[in-house]
């Protein structure tokens, strides 16, 4: 309890805290009076920070902030006060919420100096927004969110999906057949992405009952696999025109962003950063062929990227094209400038495995020089004779790469299969044997031991130089939004 707030307490209306969702909240923060309890809520604050309490809002007007004696609250952080991180942004004062008695709307106000944020937006001090269910509220920094606004009349989702996960209204991203969400797990608050895909064109559209059967696919294939470079899932819920895939949060964005990314000056990665994410990429494939999986659809658009940081865990995603590689595989599928050569001829003769390993070869090729191997742009020859032929364009980027990796790189773009590498035979190679794939191990490890620890939002920057500090935020993984 903060001192000063609990003589003034009882002079404003106290929250109604939602024991279910509850964590480490001081016994006065927990218990509303049962008037007010009676009342039915109209919205929550579902905390969604270690020692943030779920509050039902019932009263047309809420405040919080640390309070005092000269500013009552009705939520007063008190069972946050050990998060230092958190706690040294709250105001007395940090925001209000009212509800018109007319138009029923509900707006946040915000009182407090270090500002408080919706959706990753700074409001500022005086200033107001409209909330709308699913937004995220946050104290200071985008990263340091508290709370998902949630409305209690709105079917937005179907049930089975919010008992289990607060359903955020902040878009990761959006695919071909719907967007993904920001989510988070009601029972340890850790950061998921929700993929919501429409079915709804099924009964209208060929091509959308073959991404129909893909999805039952996709979520088939997912739950087989347990790998640190591919991304898991949790849950599959699908309910009337939406299915909705609850996947493994990966907030660095796509490796194509990376890839392309003007730093680089269109030169490639370079040999260094090029072998670290070629380790994990093809660990991944070695992985996912030992079960018999062919993902079908390598390409950087289909891996993700860890966080923003240069260095970071890729992870391979979108398996809604991968099939089990025991069934014969002859359907041409993919993405032509990513296609094998026996894909590409089309001639429904059986293809193994080593399609992928053509697509990774694709891959890498762009990651270490900045241009893709086959391109409907290169004017001298169609891009199906190109990769017929397997031609390969080393332009002047290539001369700060080792002849070694230019050798691999032409090894896994072999056009005949049968001399392709398997992934097992690439690992095993001595170019796998250097010290940015030790350093892509270990990061890899070191990532799955962070991830034991509930995921949660924090400071992304330590400005009070406080070493406790430093340690808990060590400590934490920060979602990077
Ligand atoms: N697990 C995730 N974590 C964080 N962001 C994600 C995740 N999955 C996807 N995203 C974001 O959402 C965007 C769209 O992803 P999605 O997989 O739906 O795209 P897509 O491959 O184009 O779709 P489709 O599966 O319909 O082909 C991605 O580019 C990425 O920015």
């Amino acid at each position: 309890m903060v001192r000063g707030t609990k003589r003034r307490r009882s002079q404003i209306e106290k929250p109604v805290v939602n024991r279910d969702d509850t964590i480490d909240v001081d016994e006065d923060a927990a218990v509303g009076d049962s008037q007010v309890a009676t009342t039915k809520a109209y919205a929550r604050l579902a905390g969604i920070r270690r020692g943030i309490a779920t509050i039902d809002l019932t009263d047309d007007n809420f405040v919080c902030g640390r309070g005092s004696d000269e500013s009552p609250v009705n939520y007063n952080f008190s069972s946050a006060s050990h998060d230092v991180g958190l706690y040294r942004f709250i105001s007395k004062i940090q925001f209000a919420i009212s509800r018109d008695s007319e138009t029923r709307r509900i707006h946040l106000h915000d009182h407090s100096r270090n500002g408080t944020l919706v959706n990753q937006e700074m409001i500022g001090k005086g200033q107001s927004r409209e909330l709308n269910n699913g937004d995220l509220i946050s104290i200071g920094i985008p990263a340091l969110i508290i709370f998902v606004f949630e409305t209690t009349d709105e079917g937005q989702y179907p049930e089975e999906l919010t008992k289990k996960y607060h359903v955020t209204s902040h878009s990761l991203g959006k695919g071909g057949f719907g967007k993904v969400l920001l989510g988070y797990k009601r029972s340890d608050r850790s950061v998921v992405a929700i993929k919501m895909l429409n079915t709804q064109f099924s009964t209208r559209c060929s091509r959308a009952i073959a991404k129909t059967r893909d999805i039952k696919n996709e979520v088939e294939v997912m739950k087989k696999l347990s790998h640190p470079n591919i991304v898991g899932i949790y849950d599959w819920i699908s309910v009337a025109k939406y299915s909705y895939m609850v996947i493994e949060y990966v907030g660095g964005g796509e490796f194509f962003t990376k890839v392309v990314d003007p730093k680089y000056n269109r030169m490639g990665l370079g040999e260094s950063l090029g072998k670290y994410f070629a380790f994990q990429l093809i660990d991944a494939v070695m992985y996912l062929h030992s079960v018999g999986i062919c993902h079908r659809d390598i390409k950087p658009e289909n891996i993700l990227c860890s966080e923003k940081t240069e260095r970071c865990v890729l992870k391979l995603t979108d398996f809604g094209m991968a099939k089990c590689s025991v069934m014969k595989m002859k359907t041409r599928c993919g993405t032509p400038s990513y296609n094998a050569p026996e894909i590409v001829a089309n001639e429904g003769i059986e293809y193994s495995p080593k399609v992928d390993i053509w697509s990774l070869g694709c891959v890498l090729f762009i990651t270490f020089s900045g241009y893709p191997p086959f391109s409907e742009e290169y004017t001298d020859m169609t891009m199906e004779e190109q990769v017929m032929k397997g031609r390969l364009l080393f332009h002047s980027q290539w001369r700060r790469i080792s002849v070694e990796t230019q050798n691999m790189i032409k090894w896994m773009l072999t056009v005949e299969p049968a001399k392709r590498p398997s992934a097992v035979e690439l690992m095993s190679n001595d170019w796998m044997k250097c010290a940015d794939c030790r350093s892509a191990r270990q990061d890899i490890d070191q990532s799955q031991r962070n991830q034991k620890v509930p995921i949660q939002a924090a400071p992304q920057k330590d400005t009070n130089n406080n070493d406790n500090d430093k340690v808990a935020a060590k400590k934490k993984r920060v979602p990077a939004l």
